[in-house]
């Protein structure tokens, strides 16, 4: 465990990320993707053609810097935000129709009042915390409703009175607002069952947090972590009959409130969820384990991880998990091989990061108060850089940035890639990304 050890290390650059080889190709790659996407869309038809033609439009089609506009006005609304890949532009040539129209999604002006749909008020820089550092370069929320956001929450308290989590802080969890977070980061619909789902759905993965591996008061103990979450995989993924010995698993799920948690909100999402879409969200859960695990041996073993080490398992248990529920909520799938194509998923990563920098922004205090401080970037930055606090805090919010502009170029990239669904999936990430910083920036759980 040497590699955990502090050490002194030169600042990490706040620059951007190195432009990608073929980035400048601009327009004529543009025209180059419609002419083909029109031809392999006017190929053979048949069950999964399309989305085979899609991928294969992935795999020639280099990046593209114009791209054209993720969405299309449909209502003559003024154009949002400058740098805003769901923005119109207004001179920019309309792009060749393919044979099959997509269909296009509206980009309107921010409104906080606005009912459930698909709409990209843009992206800018954001006040946050109490408004002295650098701001944070966001999307801007599209919705905020919080008659919505009460209704959905109330059923979540309910919900979590049911089940037993937080039993003897109820009145904290619902100041936390997981149901408001939920109608915050997905502004595509108004249904309060999906809502609820995902505020289900986190709100059982918070608890898993902070029953087994971050409180101390809740009972979190490093060394019973790794078996807990094994058990978890088994309440959520009930693996196939052994006879007297399922009988005690069963036993051991019923008898623990996370576990019923879980189970139930698993029970929720296979509801709204298509097998694929239901093991992507099974296995991004344990994929995040994977990084506790190393969190609790740091813990335990009371070592801090450089900067590097953390990110590196940070990146993997990140609000990446949450955005696995973004088209299940909406009501529609992406297919399996576009969310794990590699430019799909590193986009999702980007963002799932710069949302967990959020958390780690916000939770300074919260993580160092406890008996035994739970990893936080800030601290950790500071800590290895021997810089304040507030330096630290400046550092997290560059290299947050640094991930937003990342997922927006992305996104740019991905918009001449002939799929409505993922336009619309990766509107969903900027909607989540936007919907968690506003929710941070409210909840009683960071104040
Ligand atoms: C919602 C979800 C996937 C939660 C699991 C872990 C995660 C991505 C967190 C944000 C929890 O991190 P952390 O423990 O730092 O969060 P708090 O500061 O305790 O809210």
């Amino acid at each position: 465990m040497d590699d955990c050890s502090v050490a002194r290390r030169p600042g990490r650059g706040t620059d951007g990320p190195a432009p990608e080889a073929g980035a400048e190709a601009g327009a004529g790659v543009d025209r180059a993707a419609a002419e083909r996407v029109s031809r392999l869309l006017s190929g053979p038809s048949g069950l999964g053609t399309s989305a085979a033609r899609i991928l294969d439009a992935l795999r020639t089609v280099p990046p593209a810097t114009d791209a054209p506009p993720l969405d299309a006005p449909m209502d003559g609304a003024p154009a949002p935000a400058a740098q805003d890949p769901g923005a119109p532009e207004p001179d920019a040539p309309a792009p060749a129709a393919p044979e099959t129209a997509l269909p296009v999604l509206p980009t309107l002006l921010p409104s906080p009042t606005r009912k459930g749909g698909h709409f990209s008020p843009g992206y800018a820089e954001r006040a946050w915390g109490d408004g002295s550092f650098p701001p944070l370069y966001c999307p801007l929320t599209a919705r905020i409703d919080d008659d919505l956001a009460l209704v959905v929450n109330d059923r979540l308290v309910e919900w979590a009175g049911e089940v037993g989590i937080y039993a003897d802080q109820l009145g904290r969890f619902r100041d936390t607002g997981f149901g408001r977070l939920a109608v915050l980061a997905h502004p595509e619909t108004d249904d309060v069952d999906p809502l609820l789902l995902a505020a289900k759905m986190n709100a059982a993965w918070w608890a898993c947090d902070d029953y087994y591996a971050d409180e101390s008061d809740l009972g979190a103990v490093p060394t019973e972590l790794p078996p807990r979450l094994a058990l978890v995989m088994s309440a959520m993924d009930p693996p196939p009959d052994a006879g007297r010995y399922t009988a005690q698993v069963e036993e051991a799920v019923r008898s623990d409130p996370v576990l019923v948690a879980l189970r139930s909100a698993t029970g929720h999402l296979k509801r709204h969820a298509g097998p694929s879409q239901l093991m992507r969200v099974l296995n991004t859960t344990f994929q995040m384990y994977v990084s506790w695990t190393a969190y609790a041996a740091w813990r335990h073993l009371g070592l801090l991880p450089p900067v590097w080490r953390y990110l590196a398992a940070r990146q993997h248990d990140s609000f990446y998990t949450s955005m696995t529920l973004i088209d299940i909520v909406g009501g529609y799938q992406l297919d399996a091989n576009l969310f794990y194509e590699p430019r799909v998923h590193r986009a999702v990563m980007q963002a799932g990061t710069a949302s967990v920098i959020v958390n780690d922004l916000h939770s300074v205090e919260r993580e160092a108060a406890d008996d035994l401080p739970d990893c936080n970037v800030v601290l950790l930055i500071a800590e290895e850089e021997g810089c304040s606090v507030e330096e630290a805090v400046r550092t997290a919010v560059a290299m947050h940035n640094d991930f937003v502009r990342g997922f927006e170029d992305s996104q740019r990239e991905l918009a001449s890639v002939p799929s409505a669904e993922l336009r619309r999936f990766l509107l969903g990430v900027q909607s989540w990304m936007a919907g968690c910083l506003e929710w941070h920036g409210a909840s009683d759980r960071y104040k």
